[in-house]
C-alpha cells in the first residue's frame, strides 16, 4: 500500500527584481514586471510505499523544503496531485508547531490533542517525549527561551511519539548537538523496520544510508532519479564532484 502518492506536482513563485520603493516606481513608469516567475517543483511524481523510509536528496535550492511544505498542507501547488494516506507528522521547520509563549510540557500535551491523542494516551506518551528530548530541567520553560538545540530536541521528540502514521523530517537536526543528532539517528533507523513512513531531507548522507531504503534525487525542481538508497548517495555525489577538463587529460 502507499503512503504517499505526488502526481504531477508544481509550484512556481514570484521573485521580486528589486524590492525598493524607488525600484517599485521605476518599474511602474517604465511598465514592467517587477517580479519574475520561478518554478521551485517542475511535474513532481512519485510514491512512497507504507512503511518505507525515503530520503529527498539535492542541492541547496533545489525544492526539498517547498515540496515537504506541500505535503504538509502548508501551501498549496499550482498543480498536481498530493495524497497522504495516514496521519501526518511534520517536522519542517525549526520551532514550527511549539507555542512560544507556553512551556515545554504545555507544548508536548497541545500538540498531543491536536493531534487527535485522547487523555489516557498524552499521559502515556507524554513521560516518553519528555525522556527523549532530555530536557526534563527545562520542561516548565517557556520555549521562547529555548535554544535551537532545545527546540529541535522537543520538535523531534514529540513526531516520533505521537502515533503519527507518516513522519516528515527536514533537516531539524543539523542544529543539535552530535550525542542527540546520533540518538535520533538511532531512532529513525528504529522506525525503518515499523509500519510507520519516514520521509527525510538531509545534507547529511552518511546517517541516511543507514536510516532510509530509498531516495529521490530532485535538481532545480525536477525529479533527476528515484532508487535504492545507495545507489543514490552514489549518483548524486558523484555528480556533484567537479568534472575533470578533458583537454589534456
Ligand atoms: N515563499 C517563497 N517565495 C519565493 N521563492 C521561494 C519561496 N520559498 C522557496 N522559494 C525558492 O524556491 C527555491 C527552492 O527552495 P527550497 O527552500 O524548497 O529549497 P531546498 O532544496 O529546501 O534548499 P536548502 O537545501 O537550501 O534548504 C529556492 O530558489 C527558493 O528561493
Amino acid at each position: 500500500m502507499d503512503a504517499i502518492v505526488v502526481e504531477n506536482l508544481s509550484k512556481h513563485f514570484r521573485k521580486a527584481y528589486d524590492k525598493t520603493l524607488k525600484g517599485f516606481f521605476i518599474s511602474m513608469a517604465k511598465r514592467e514586471k517587477r517580479y519574475k516567475e520561478f518554478i521551485a517543483l517542475n511535474n513532481v511524481s512519485f510514491t512512497v510505499k507504507k512503511g518505507e523510509s525515503y530520503a529527498i536528496i539535492g542541492k541547496n535550492g533545489a525544492g526539498k523544503s517547498t515540496l515537504f511544505k506541500v505535503l504538509s498542507g502548508i501551501i498549496y501547488p499550482d498543480a498536481g496531485k498530493v495524497q497522504m494516506n495516514g496521519k501526518v507528522a511534520p517536522l519542517i521547520e525549526l520551532g514550527a508547531g511549539l507555542s512560544r509563549d507556553l512551556t515545554g510540557a504545555e507544548n508536548i500535551r497541545l500538540n498531543c490533542a491536536i493531534f487527535g491523542l485522547n487523555k489516557k494516551r498524552i499521559e502515556e506518551v507524554y513521560p516518553e517525549i519528555v525522556a527523549f528530548s532530555e530536557l526534563e530541567e527545562f520542561i516548565d520553560t517557556p520555549v521562547k527561551f529555548y535554544s535551537s538545540g532545545m527546540k529541535a530536541r522537543l520538535g523531534f521528540s514529540i513526531a516520533v511519539h505521537i502515533d503519527a502514521d507518516i513522519i516528515l523530517i527536514d533537516e531539524v537536526l543539523a542544529v543539535g548537538d552530535k550525542d542527540f543528532k546520533k540518538k535520533c539517528y538511532a531512532k529513525m533507523e528504529e522506525l525503518r523496520g515499523s509500519d510507520k513512513t519516514l520521509v527525510i531531507v538531509s545534507h547529511s548522507l552518511k546517517p541516511l544510508r543507514k536510516i532510509c531504503d530509498r531516495a529521490l534525487i530532485l535538481e532545480r525542481g525536477c525529479v533527476v532519479d528515484v532508487g535504492g538508497i545507495d545507489e543514490m548517495i552514489d549518483k548524486y555525489q558523484d555528480e556533484k564532484k567537479p568534472k575533470k577538463n578533458q583537454k589534456g587529460a
